[in-house]
C-alpha cells in the first residue's frame, strides 16, 4: 500500500483509495511533473503548517501570499474556529488577517491527508509529541520544514535530528528554515531574510522556491546544517542574557559585549559540533543574534528583561503565554559545553541564574571579574582546528 501511495505521489495524485483505485483529486491547480525518482512540486501546493502560534501563522501567510493553499493545524478547536470564522489569530498574532486559502484544522490526520510537505512550527519541547501523533496519519513519506529553534536537553539533539528520529522511514526530507525573522514583522510584510539548509540541498532549494517572496521574504540556502541549527538555537540564550542586562539598567556597551562575546561562544560550541565557522557570520548566526537581542518582539529578550528587573523564572514564564526557547536551550548548551570541554561563560552564568538561583547582578559581576584573555584566541583556535 505504501508503494502505491508513493507511486501516486510521484504521479501527482493526492491520495489513493484503500481498494487500489485512485482518487482523481489533485493537490493543486497545476499537475505535478513526475521526475526520475524525485517529485517536482506544483506551482500551487497544499501544505500543512503544524502549530498555529506566532511563527506557524506568519509562515502560513507567506505561503498563502505565494499562491499556496495552507492547512493550519492547532490542537485547540476554539482557535481553529477563530481562524476559519473570523480569519484571525488574536492571541498569537493580532495583526494577522488570514486569507481563505489558509484553512484551520484541529484534526491532525485530516490536516496531513494526501500532503507531501509539512511545516513543523511547534516549540522544540512539543516536537516529539506532535510527530508521534502525526506518524500514524501518514500514508507516504513527507518532507518536513523544521522552523523551531532549540536543542533538546538530555539528548542534545538538534531539531532536524529529532525529526529524523521520530519519522524514520516516513521522512522524505528534512529542511531547516532559520534566520532573523520576528513573526510580528513578517505579518506586516516587512523585508525579512532567512536561510534554509538540509542534508539534501536539492530539497533545501525546493523549499527555498516555496517560501521565496520577492516583495518581502528572501530565502538563502546554506549547506551547513549544523551551523544553521546551532546558531538559531543558541542565540536565544544570549537574547535572555541581553534582556537581563537591559532589565538591570545596563546600556548599549553591555549589550554589544554580550552579542559579540555571545557569538564567540556560540561559534566555539558550533565548531566543536562540526559547523562551518563562517555560518556564524551569516543570517542564522550574527543576524539572528542581533534581531533577538535588540527587538522588543523577542520573547527571550522580554523574559530576560523581567528576570533582570527581579522577577522569578516561574512567574516570568507564566506571564509570557508563549514559548521562551532559550530556557531549555541554556540547559542543553550548558550540558553539551561541559561534555565537549568548550568554554561558554555567558551560558554558564545564565544557567546559574535560571537554574541555581544566582542573582543576575552577581552573575554579571562574576563574568566581569574573570581573568585576562586575548580576544581572538577563540577564532584562532577554531581556524587552527579547521586547518589540521
Ligand atoms: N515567533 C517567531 O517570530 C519565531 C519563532 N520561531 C520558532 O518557532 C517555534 C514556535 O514558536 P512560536 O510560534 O513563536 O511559538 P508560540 O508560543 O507563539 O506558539 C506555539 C504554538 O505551538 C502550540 N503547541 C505547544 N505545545 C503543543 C503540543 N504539545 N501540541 C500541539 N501544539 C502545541 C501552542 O499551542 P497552545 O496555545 O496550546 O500553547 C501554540 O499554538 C519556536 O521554536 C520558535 O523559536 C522561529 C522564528 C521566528
Ligand atoms: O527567532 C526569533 C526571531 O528570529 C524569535 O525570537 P523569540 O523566540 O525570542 O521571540
Amino acid at each position: 500500500m505504501r508503494a502505491l501511495h508513493r507511486a501516486a505521489q510521484l504521479l501527482g495524485v493526492a491520495s489513493v483509495s484503500g481498494e487500489g483505485g485512485m482518487e482523481t483529486e489533485r493537490c493543486g491547480c497545476f499537475f505535478t511533473l513526475a521526475t526520475m525518482g524525485r517529485r517536482k512540486w506544483e506551482t500551487m501546493e497544499n501544505i500543512a503548517v503544524l502549530g498555529a502560534g506566532s511563527w506557524g501563522t506568519a509562515l502560513a501567510l507567506v505561503l498563502a501570499d505565494n499562491g499556496h493553499r495552507v492547512r493550519l493545524w492547532s490542537h485547540r478547536a476554539e482557535q481553529v474556529r477563530e481562524i476559519n470564522e473570523r480569519r484571525t489569530n488574536e492571541k498569537y498574532l493580532p495583526a494577522a488577517r488570514l486569507p481563505e486559502s489558509v484553512v484551520g484544522y484541529d484534526d491532525l490526520c485530516a490536516a496531513l491527508d494526501g500532503l507531501s510537505i509539512a511545516v513543523l512550527a511547534v516549540p522544540t519541547k512539543a516536537i516529539r509529541t506532535v510527530l508521534n501523533q502525526a506518524r500514524p496519519c501518514l500514508t507516504a513519506p513527507i518532507t518536513v520544514v523544521a522552523v523551531s529553534k532549540g536543542i533538546e536537553p538530555g539528548t542534545h539533539k538538534r531539531v532536524s535530528e529529532m525529526v529524523m528520529e521520530e519519522l524514520g522511514e516516513w521522512l522524505e526530507d528534512v529542511v531547516v528554515l532559520s534566520g532573523p525573522s520576528h513573526a510580528e514583522e513578517v505579518v506586516l510584510r516587512h523585508p525579512t531574510t532567512v536561510a534554509v539548509s538540509s542534508p539534501d540541498m536539492e530539497a533545501a532549494r525546493r523549499i527555498q522556491d516555496l517560501f521565496m517572496n520577492h516583495h518581502y521574504f528572501r530565502v538563502y540556502t546554506n549547506p551547513d546544517l549544523i551551523g544553521v541549527e546551532v546558531g538559531g538555537a543558541l542565540k536565544n540564550i544570549i537574547a535572555l542574557a541581553a534582556g537581563i542586562s537591559d532589565g538591570l539598567g545596563y546600556g548599549d556597551n553591555a549589550k554589544a559585549a554580550l552579542i559579540t562575546r555571545g557569538l564567540a561562544e556560540i561559534a566555539r560550541l558550533g565548531c566543536a559540533l562540526g559547523a562551518n565557522p563562517l555560518t556564524f557570520a551569516g543570517l542564522t548566526g550574527v543576524g539572528d543574534l542581533i534581531v533577538t537581542c535588540t527587538s522588543v518582539h523577542s520573547r527571550n529578550w522580554r523574559a530576560g528583561h523581567m528576570l533582570g528587573q527581579g522577577k522569578k523564572l516561574d512567574e516570568v514564564l507564566e506571564s509570557m503565554g508563549m514559548v521562551v526557547e532559550g530556557v531549555r536551550t541554556t540547559k542543553a548548551a550548558y550540558e553539551l559545553a561541559k561534555e565537549l570541554g568548550v568554554k561558554m561563560p555567558i551560558t554558564e552564568a545564565l544557567y546559574d541564574v535560571l537554574f541555581a538561583g544566582q542573582d543576575p547582578k552577581e552573575a554579571v559581576d562574576s563574568l566581569m571579574a574573570r581573568g585576562k584573555k586575548e580576544e581572538m584566541d577563540d577564532l584562532n583556535t577554531i581556524f587552527a582546528a579547521q586547518e589540521s
